[in-house]
C-alpha cells in the first residue's frame, strides 16, 4: 500500500460566513488550483497542533482550538503521490489573514464554491461544506396521497433543526412520490433548504430531481454517478463493502446505520460510535449517521468524524 501523506488543511469562516482560500503557486503539486490553507503534518507532530502551525506560517492566524472542529478526512491517491487530508472547520481566529508566502486570498460564500477550481481530492470537502448536518427523513405520514399533511410535517421538523428532508415515502408510487416532490421541493428551495427524494435514478432523471437518494440494494446496482443528472447523489450503507462500493461509484455523500437501536428497525443489531468511528475513518465521503440518533448525538456524531445525522424519529418526535 502506497504510504499516504497526512495533511491538516482548513475550512476558515469569518464573521459573515464566508471561506478562504488560496490559490496554489504553479510550482506546486496541483498548482494553479483554489485550496483550504494547510500542510503536511510534521513527524511526532499532532494533527491540530500542525493545523495552527501551518495556518501561521501561511496566512499568520492564530487559531482558537475550541472552535475549531474535524469536518472530514480524504484519503485520496493522485498518480504521484497519495494523501490524507484531514479538514477542519475553523469558526474563529485572531489575526487578519494575508498571503505569508505570496499566495493570493479569497473570502468566497459557501453557495460560490462551484465557481473554483480544486485539486479532484477536494470534491468531498466541498460536498461536505455545502451538505446540511442534519437530514429529517419523512415517516410514513398517511397511506393516500395528501400533500397538506406533507407541508405540514416539514414546516415541524424545520422548527426542530432539520436542514434537509429526505422525502421517503415507499408506501405512494412512483408518480405520486415525485408529484409531493415537485409540490414541497420550490418551497424548500426558496428557503435555502434541501429536498432529497428516496428513489430510482430512472424516475428521478424524468423529472430533473437535485437531490436524490438511493436504497443500499440501488447502490449495488449503480454502474457510476454520472447516471444521475441532478446535484446531489447519496446512498444508504450498511457495511464496508457498501462504502466502497459508493465511492467507487462516486456519490456525493452516504448514511450509514444503524449506529443505535431504532424502533424502525428493532432487530437490527446496532454498530455503534466506534465501528461508525473506525468506517467514516476510512470513508472519502460525508457519513451521515442514521439509526436512533437525535440531534442530542451531533456532537459525538462529528466527533466521530461524521458529517452529521438523519432520522425519522429523532425529528418525527418532536414533530408530532
Ligand atoms: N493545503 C492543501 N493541500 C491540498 C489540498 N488539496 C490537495 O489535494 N492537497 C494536497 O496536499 C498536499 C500537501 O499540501 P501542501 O503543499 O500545502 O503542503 P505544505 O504546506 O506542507 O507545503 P510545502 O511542502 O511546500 O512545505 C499537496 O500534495 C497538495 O496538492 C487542499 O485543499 N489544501
Ligand atoms: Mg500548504
Amino acid at each position: 500500500m502506497t504510504k499516504l501523506i497526512h495533511v491538516a488543511a482548513a475550512a476558515i469562516f469569518n464573521n459573515e460566513g464566508q471561506l478562504l482560500l488560496a490559490l496554489r503557486d504553479e510550482s506546486q503539486h496541483q498548482g494553479g488550483l483554489w485550496e483550504f490553507p494547510g500542510g503536511k503534518v510534521e513527524a511526532s507532530e499532532n494533527v491540530r497542533t500542525a493545523l495552527a502551525r501551518e495556518l501561521y506560517e501561511e496566512l499568520g492566524i492564530e487559531i482558537d482550538q475550541s472552535a475549531t472542529h474535524p469536518l472530514i478526512q480524504v484519503p485520496f491517491h493522485y498518480s504521484d503521490k497519495s494523501v490524507l487530508l484531514d479538514v477542519f472547520r475553523v469558526n474563529c481566529f485572531s489575526g487578519q489573514p494575508y498571503g505569508r508566502e505570496g499566495q493570493p486570498l479569497k473570502w468566497v460564500a459557501l453557495s460560490e464554491l462551484d465557481q473554483y477550481e480544486f485539486p479532484a481530492a477536494n470534491k468531498p470537502i466541498v460536498n461536505s461544506l455545502q451538505l446540511p448536518q442534519q437530514i429529517a427523513i419523512t415517516p410514513e405520514l398517511n397511506l393516500e396521497l395528501n400533500p397538506d399533511v406533507y407541508a405540514e410535517y416539514v414546516a415541524d421538523v424545520q422548527s426542530s433543526g432539520a436542514q434537509a428532508i429526505m422525502l421517503r415515502a415507499k408506501h405512494l408510487d412512483d408518480p405520486e412520490q415525485l408529484s409531493l416532490y415537485a409540490e414541497l421541493s420550490q418551497d424548500l428551495a426558496n428557503q435555502g433548504k434541501l429536498l432529497i427524494w428516496n428513489g430510482s435514478v430512472e424516475s428521478a432523471n424524468k423529472v430533473n430531481v437535485d437531490a436524490l437518494h438511493l436504497s443500499s440494494q440501488r447502490l449495488m446496482d449503480l454502474a457510476n454517478r454520472a447516471e444521475f443528472s441532478g446535484r446531489y447523489l447519496g446512498a444508504s450503507c450498511h457495511n464496508a463493502e457498501q462504502i466502497r462500493k459508493a465511492e467507487q461509484s462516486g456519490v456525493d455523500y452516504i448514511t450509514l446505520s444503524p449506529v443505535q437501536r431504532t424502533s424502525s428497525h428493532p432487530d437490527a443489531e446496532p454498530m455503534g460510535w466506534e465501528q461508525f468511528a473506525r468506517l467514516t475513518a476510512k470513508c472519502a465521503l460525508p457519513v451521515y449517521a442514521l439509526g436512533g440518533v437525535t440531534a442530542a448525538d451531533l456532537t459525538t456524531c462529528i466527533e466521530s468524524g461524521g458529517q452529521g445525522i438523519a432520522g425519522i424519529s429523532g425529528f418525527a418526535n418532536q414533530a408530532n
